[in-house]
C-alpha cells in the first residue's frame, strides 16, 4: 500500500481551476519534487493535503484512509506535517520555544494541569524541552536556542520550520519552497539536512521549490504542474528533457542550447 494516493484532485477558487485532476502516488521513504511556474497550483495542492482548504473533488489515501473532510489538525496527528513558503514562526519568542509550542500542543495538556504546574505538568514539560533541544541540534540551531527567532538569517528560520514541523513526528513531510531565499552554500546544507532527517526519522517528502539544483539533487521522481495540471512526471534527467516542461518555464518556441 503505497503512504500516500491522491486521486482526481480538483480545486475551484470561483471560476477558475486551480488544481485539475491531480493525482500521486508516494511510497514510504521516497523524495518526490512539486515543481511548476509560477501560479501552476503547487500550493494549492498541499493546502488540500494539509485539510487547510477543502477540494472540490478527489480523494487524498493517507495511509489507506482518505484524509478529505478531516480538519487540519486532525490530519497533522496522523502524521502529514508541513512548512509554510512564507514563514510561520513565532518571531519575537526564542527559537527554543518555537518548538517547545509545537510539542505543548502535541501534548494537550490540560488546562488545570497547567496552571497548578502538577507532577504530570513537570515531566511532560522536561521531556519537551529535551524532545526540543535534540530537533534543534538536528537542524544545527542549539547555539541559537535563547536567540528570539525572528533575529535569525533567513536561511536558519527555514531550519527552525524544519525543528517545528518534526516536532509532530511526521511520517510525511511536505515542504514548501525550503530553499526560498537561501544562498548555494545554505542550499548545499540544506540539501544534507534534509537527506539526513528523512534517514533519521523515516519520513517521506514531497517538496515544492524553484531552486532546480536542489529538486535534480535530491527527488528521485518529479512531478510537473502548469495551470493546474500535471504536464509531466518522472526521473529528473526525463522531466529536465522533456519539451512541455522547457515550453512551461521558458514560453513556447524556446530554444534550450
Ligand atoms: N484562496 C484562493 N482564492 C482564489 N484563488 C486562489 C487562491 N489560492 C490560490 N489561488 C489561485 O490558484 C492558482 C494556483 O495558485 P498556487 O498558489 O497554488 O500556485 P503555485 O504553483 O504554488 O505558485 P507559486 O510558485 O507562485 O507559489 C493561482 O492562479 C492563484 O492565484
Amino acid at each position: 500500500m503505497p503512504l500516500l494516493e491522491v486521486k482526481d484532485l480538483c480545486k475551484d477558487f470561483g471560476g477558475l481551476r486551480a488544481v485539475s485532476n491531480f493525482h500521486l502516488k508516494m511510497e514510504k521513504g521516497e523524495i518526490v519534487g512539486l515543481i511548476g511556474p509560477n501560479g501552476a497550483g503547487k500550493t494549492t495542492v498541499f493546502n488540500l493535503i494539509t485539510g487547510l482548504i477543502p477540494p472540490t473533488s478527489g480523494s487524498i489515501i493517507f495511509q489507506g484512509e482518505n484524509l478529505v473532510g478531516l480538519p487540519p489538525y486532525k490530519i497533522a496527528a496522523k502524521g502529514v506535517a508541513r512548512t509554510f513558503q512564507n514563514i510561520r514562526l513565532f518571531k519575537n519568542m526564542s527559537v527554543l520555544d518555537n518548538v517547545r509550542a509545537v510539542l505543548h500542543v502535541q501534548n494537550g495538556y490540560g488546562l488545570w494541569q497547567a496552571a497548578l504546574h502538577g507532577p504530570r505538568y513537570a515531566h511532560k514539560e522536561e521531556q519537551a524541552l529535551a524532545r526540543a533541544r535534540e530537533l534543534l541540534e538536528v537542524v544545527n540551531l542549539a547555539s541559537r536556542e535563547q536567540d528570539p527567532a525572528g533575529s535569525l538569517p533567513y536561511g536558519d528560520q527555514r531550519r527552525l520550520e524544519i525543528a517545528r514541523a518534526l516536532a509532530l513526528e511526521p511520517k510525511l513531510l511536505l515542504l514548501d519552497e525550503p530553499a526560498a531565499g537561501m544562498n548555494p552554500r545554505e542550499v548545499a546544507s540544506l540539501i544534507e539536512l534534509i537527506r539526513f532527517i528523512k534517514d533519521k526519522f523515516q519520513l517521506t517528502v514531497l517538496l515544492i521549490e524553484h531552486q532546480m539544483g536542489l529538486v535534480m539533487n535530491l527527488c528521485e521522481r518529479i512531478v510537473v504542474m502548469d495551470f493546474g495540471e500535471i504536464i509531466a512526471e518522472g526521473t529528473p534527467r526525463e522531466v529536465s528533457n522533456n519539451p512541455l516542461v522547457l515550453e512551461a518555464y521558458l514560453g513556447k518556441g524556446a530554444v534550450v542550447n
